[in-house]
């Protein structure tokens, strides 16, 4: 049988969770469902935001679909305060998912929802691919009264693999991969361009290979979104590059995401925004990063790609009939959404 952990978590979590989970249900008949409590609400619960038993849980899953965590509740510049990110970050590297795979791909729908002009979002369609338990993030970190520091660390080993899952994106779509790095400054990004140029002669020299600066990549992003098919960053930028990508989408609650790289453990799967506290508990959040989320867990954990393409058509159609939530510029909710979507399944 099918077992899929869900991560509901904090903020606008549950809200897309639930929904989220009806889907699974209809795509996946007999599906067992189990929930957990994880981020902000596994800290009040449990004193930590991930606990072993969630983890030992999420191990035994065919799939793990996580919708946010975080809030002002445990915001804290207190070093020894426990964060609900931190559950986030710990279930990452635990289940070993290096690749987080983020696809955006603006529909012609919602050019208008964008700050963008149409002319430019016409014909976008990319793939961050994101290096997603090494570098700053999980470099060691020290703080003392005078000082703080946060290192930046990467192995050959985390370049090349990530280097790998990029090229091979990219030849089943434009064959065109951005390596965004900052070399001109950086010791880990002058490793990380020569790691991935070795990469590439070696394996995939029928890839077309650009380099790109993160600063001029964060411009050509909003210029000219088009010339990019894969980008392939480091942990860090492809947080940040990420968000930006994804306002061409119309909102940060269009983007759905995919983690990826432990070929014998399950993949996560949640959409890049966060929990939202602004519009936490008034069913207004839209929830369609969470399904486009489940589409991606329907098709790289559990190889149905059938129901994947099933699902995001039916994304797809309730948009071109109008569907629009706050942050599209129009007034569904929550449940609104999820039966405009229900209508095209
Ligand atoms: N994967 C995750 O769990 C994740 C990702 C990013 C941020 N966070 C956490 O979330 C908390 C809030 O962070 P933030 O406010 O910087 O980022 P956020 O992504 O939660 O929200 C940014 C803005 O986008 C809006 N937004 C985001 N998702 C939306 C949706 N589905 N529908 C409608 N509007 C949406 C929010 O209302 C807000 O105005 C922080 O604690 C942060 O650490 C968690
Ligand atoms: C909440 C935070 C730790 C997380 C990250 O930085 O990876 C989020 O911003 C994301 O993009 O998934
Ligand atoms: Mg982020």
């Amino acid at each position: 049988m099918t077992k899929i952990v869900t991560l509901p978590g904090d903020g606008i979590g549950p809200e897309i969770c639930a929904p989220a989970v009806e889907l699974l249900e209809h795509f996946v008949p007999g599906v067992e469902v189990e929930e957990h409590v994880f981020g902000g609400a596994s800290i009040d619960a449990h004193g930590t935001a991930l606990t072993d038993e969630v983890l030992a849980a999420a191990k035994t899953a065919d799939a793990v679909l996580l919708a946010a965590v975080g809030g002002p509740k445990w915001d804290t510049t207190d070093p020894s305060a426990p964060r609900p990110e931190q559950g986030l970050l710990g279930i990452r590297k635990a289940l070993g998912l290096y690749a987080n795979l983020r696809p955006v791909r603006p529909l012609p729908a919602l050019y208008d929802s964008s700050a963008l002009k149409r002319e430019i979002l016409d014909g976008t369609d990319m793939l961050v691919v994101r290096e997603l338990t090494g570098g700053i993030y999980f470099g060691e970190k020290t703080r003392t009264e005078t000082d703080a520091s946060d290192l930046c660390h990467y192995t050959v080993e985390e370049v090349d693999r990530i280097a790998r899952v990029a090229f091979e994106a990219a030849r089943g779509r434009r064959n065109l991969v951005h390596s965004v790095d900052k070399a001109n400054v950086m010791e880990t990004s002058r490793q990380w361009r020569q790691v991935v140029h070795e990469v590439h002669g070696a394996d995939f020299a029928d890839v077309q290979l650009e380099d790109q600066l993160v600063d001029s990549c964060a411009m050509q992003l909003i210029a000219n979104p088009t010339q990019f098919d894969v980008i392939v960053t480091e942990n860090l930028f492809g947080d940040i590059l990420s968000d930006a990508a994804a306002m061409l989408s119309g909102s940060l609650g269009m983007l759905p995401s995919a983690s990826l790289g432990n070929p014998d453990g399950p993949g996560l799967f949640e959409p890049v925004h966060g929990s939202a506290p602004d519009i936490a508990g008034q069913g207004v959040a839209n929830p369609l990063a969470m399904f486009l989320s489940t589409a991606m867990l329907l098709r790289h954990g559990l190889a149905m790609e059938t129901e994947a393409a099933a699902l995001e058509s039916a994304v797809d159609q309730a948009l071109d009939a109008g569907l629009r939530t706050r942050d599209l510029g129009g007034t569904a909710g929550t449940d609104e959404a999820y039966a405009a979507v229900r209508k095209y399944l």
